[in-house]
């Protein structure tokens, strides 16, 4: 039994407040591994380069909830109940349809999501078999969702999922009615596989929250999507465009980057796409995107686009040494290939709802409710006054 002491109190040392968590380790996970010091990025121990390079978006979908690569036959399975899921009911196109179109894309795509959950019998389901149908019938759905926001924008109407086509080509002509090229559905399905997964991020971090309180998949979904919309993450791919949109490419472009950036920084803003909570000597992805930007910039004959990218990259390293992360070349691209700048952050969505549900499969089969203590430092006690 502990001593009693008669000793007078010390006062209790200050606890360490660890700010925005940064540099705590809160659990283990298998799923993917963030290395700043080699500037890597494992999915299940492969260099996500690799799978960039020789696997589709369907293969890394099944990596990250399977923990292994497919073979021929269970790519084959996997493909075609994907594809057999794409389609949106009535329901989900008619509440979409009565979103105003002032709402952000991101709150139509969060709407929807959970419209899906709300109508699925087996949400409350929460063995790893359901949970796994869960997320299949998200991923599916998610093209859908997004290419139909965008189209209604536009005053256009929903374009039908072809299962003939893989997740990405079919994702692009859901959006724009056309068949897209090769060069295209490659630099796009590389940024689908680049986006997929980075370990304890906020938005996959407020999934793995929503989980340990025993809630739904659909929950932990829909809340991992506020937490992306945010410009200090996901919604940084937008902001990048915002950026881009008042510098203005074209003839001129690198000087007036270079002004731009000088009076945003004397502003003291945060400039969209740069900086890293994790890496600080540059993001893993970026050379993979960066690669598939150029590629894009190309195809659509804009080097104009690239210039400016150049110049605003080489004077963001000259003035602050922060490099950029996926998001800033992930925002040119996305232009390139026809996606209104708003759509930028769901696509993010429409890619990432891989690795928030292998983290919330995770999470669900080794849970400990996450709940971290804070220090007050609010009123010392205080009583309400007695009334007469
Ligand atoms: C896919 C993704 O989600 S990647 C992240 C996407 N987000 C963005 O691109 C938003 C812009 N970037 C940022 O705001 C930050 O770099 C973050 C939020 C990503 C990381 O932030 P943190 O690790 O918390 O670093 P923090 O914000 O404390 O920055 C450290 C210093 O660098 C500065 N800094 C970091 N990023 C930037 C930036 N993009 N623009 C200007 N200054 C920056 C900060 O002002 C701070 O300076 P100070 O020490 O003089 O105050
Ligand atoms: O890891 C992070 O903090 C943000 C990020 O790059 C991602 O989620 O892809």
């Amino acid at each position: 039994m502990a001593e009693q002491s008669t000793a007078p109190q010390t006062a209790a040392p200050t606890p360490m407040i660890y700010k925005g968590l940064a540099g705590v380790p809160v659990d283990y996970t298998a799923v993917s591994k963030v290395n700043p010091d080699t500037n890597s990025l494992l999915y299940r121990g492969y260099p996500v380069q690799e799978l960039a390079a020789s696997c589709t978006f369907e293969e890394v979908a099944y990596l990250l909830w399977h923990g292994e690569l497919p073979d021929d036959a269970e790519l084959a399975a996997f493909e075609e109940r994907e594809r057999s899921l794409r389609g949106l009911d009535h329901d989900v196109k008619r509440i979409i349809d009565e979103l105003p179109l002032t709402a952000h894309p991101m709150d139509v795509v969060r709407t929807a999501v959970s419209v899906i959950g709300a109508s699925d019998p087996a949400t409350p389901d929460d063995s790893p078999e359901a949970n796994l149908d869960k997320s299949l019938r998200l991923l599916a759905k998610l093209p859908s969702i997004v290419a139909y926001d965008q189209r209604r924008r536009h005053d256009l109407e929903f374009v039908e999922p072809r299962d003939d086509l893989g997740f990405s080509a079919n994702f692009l002509w859901q959006t724009f009615g056309e068949a897209a090229e090769l060069p295209v559905v490659t630099a796009f399905d590389v940024s689908m596989i680049l986006y997929a997964e980075h370990s304890f991020n906020a938005s996959t971090f407020t999934a793995r929250v929503i989980t340990s309180t025993l809630a739904d998949l659909y929950s932990a979904v829909v809340g991992a999507i506020g937490a992306l919309k945010g410009p200090l993450h996901g919604g940084a791919n937008e902001a990048v465009m915002h950026a881009f949109e008042e510098i203005g490419a074209g003839e001129g472009g690198a000087e007036r980057a270079v002004a731009w950036l000088d009076t945003a920084l004397a502003e003291k803003r945060k400039i969209m796409g740069f900086g890293h909570r994790v890496y600080k000597n540059g993001d893993s992805r970026v050379p993979t995107m960066r690669d598939s930007m150029e590629r894009m910039v190309e195809h659509y004959d804009r080097p104009d686009l690239l210039e400016l990218y150049v110049a605003l990259e080489q004077a963001m390293g000259e003035r602050k040494g922060i490099k950029p992360n996926l998001d800033y070349p992930a925002g040119p691209t996305y232009h390139l290939m026809g996606f209104d700048t708003l759509t930028f952050t769901p696509l993010f969505v429409a890619s990432r709802i891989t690795g928030w549900t292998a983290h919330i499969m995770e999470q669900a089969a080794a849970n400990a409710l996450i709940r971290p203590l804070s220090v007050y430092n609010g009123h010392d006690e205080r009583h309400v006054p007695t009334k007469d």
